[in-house]
């Protein structure tokens, strides 16, 4: 097993320090207010392209006022480093737009 497929415990997942997300089960999530469709998708698009160059994938909801990801490895069916760093990059591509994480339900 390499170091990417190991899945990585509640201690390791809080270690990484990501501001905007959140380990739910199997998975880490995160809401960004992008406020709009059309900032949705600028978000959308930059996300594919990092999930296209990582070869990893998240799980992504757009609407109106807000996109949602979920991350998880589903080769071994939990988080392991490649989530986390893709989970990095998403929220520097929101960072980058000015979009915030989302609050409340
Ligand atoms: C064959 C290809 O490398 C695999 O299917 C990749 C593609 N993207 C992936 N994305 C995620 N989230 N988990 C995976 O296990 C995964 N595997």
């Amino acid at each position: 097993m390499t170091d990417s497929q190991r899945i990585l415990t509640p201690a390791d997942i809080h270690e990484a320090g990501l501001a905007d997300w959140a380990a739910q089960d199997a998975t880490l999530v995160a809401r960004f207010a992008t406020g709009d469709f059309a900032t949705g998708l600028e978000l959308v698009n930059r996300i594919g392209a990092s999930a296209e160059d990582a070869n990893h994938h998240p799980d992504l909801t757009l609407t109106y006022p807000e996109v949602a990801v979920t991350l998880t490895s589903h080769d071994v069916g939990g988080v392991t480093s490649r989530d986390i760093d893709l989970a990095q990059l998403i929220s520097g591509h929101a960072a980058d737009l000015g979009v915030d994480a989302a609050s409340g339900e």
